[in-house]
């Protein structure tokens, strides 16, 4: 398999937290294709950080504005090309962290899930446990799927919320690959312990 697409139910949810723990347990390349929001650490930053030794790919959008994908590429005067979104040939699986979630605008024609879509990879959605989850989730869920995007799983971030959790799997027919626990202090072994704990992969592999 060529890797699969981190995407997620909204932005600061912690899907590169995620994508790093998969990077780790897959033995796989990271890939953010764009990155909004250049002041803090990026995305691939942190998970150069959380996994040591990580193959990371470079962007090929960085936009210094943390803020919608096709606003930040407004400001910057870049207009991007799906066409230079193509993923790039390498050895083993890539997995791919998309921006915000999967109906975040990267350019005036071209929404996150179109992008996946293309890509021809399938998800994993990362999704919070707290409330709100179930709607947020299984509105994810329906638009990957009605855009061609096959969905590997989700992976829950947070306090275990059994029946939020079961309502997702239920009515959004999903695997349940896991929930990552709050994790602090955060770091690489942490991360690549709790991962081996709570994560399963067999879906992804
Ligand atoms: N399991 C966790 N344990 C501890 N901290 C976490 C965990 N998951 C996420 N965080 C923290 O929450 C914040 C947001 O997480 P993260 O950067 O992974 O979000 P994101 O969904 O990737 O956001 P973006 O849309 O900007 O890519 C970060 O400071 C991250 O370190
Ligand atoms: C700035 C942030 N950390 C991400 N890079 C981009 C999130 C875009 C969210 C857009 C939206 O859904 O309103
Ligand atoms: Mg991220």
């Amino acid at each position: 398999m060529k890797g699969v697409i981190v995407s997620g139910t909204d932005t600061g949810i912690g899907k590169t937290v995620v994508a790093a723990g998969l990077t780790g347990a897959l033995g796989a390349t990271y890939w953010k294709p764009v990155q909004s929001g250049l002041e803090d650490e990026t995305d691939s930053e942190a998970v150069a950080r959380l996994v040591p030794g990580a193959r990371i790919l470079p962007e090929v959008y960085r936009l210094v504005t943390p803020c919608s994908p096709h606003e930040a590429a407004r400001i910057d005067g870049v207009e991007i090309d799906v066409e230079k979104l193509r993923l790039p040939d390498v050895d083993g699986p890539v997995v791919v962290e998309g921006a915000g979630g999967a109906m975040v605008p990267y350019a005036d024609d071209l929404l996150a899930a179109d992008l996946f879509a293309d890509l021809g990879m399938p998800a994993v959605v990362v999704a919070r446990t707290m409330l709100g989850t179930i709607s947020h989730t299984l509105m994810t869920l329906e638009v990957l799927r009605a855009r061609g995007v096959p969905v590997a799983g989700v992976i829950f971030v947070g306090e275990a919320e059994l029946v939020a959790e079961s309502a997702i799997q239920r009515f959004g027919a999903v695997a349940h690959l896991g929930r990552l626990p709050h994790l602090d202090p955060l770091g690489a072994s942490a991360l690549r312990d709790a991962f081996a704990a709570n994560i399963r992969l067999d879906a992804l592999r």
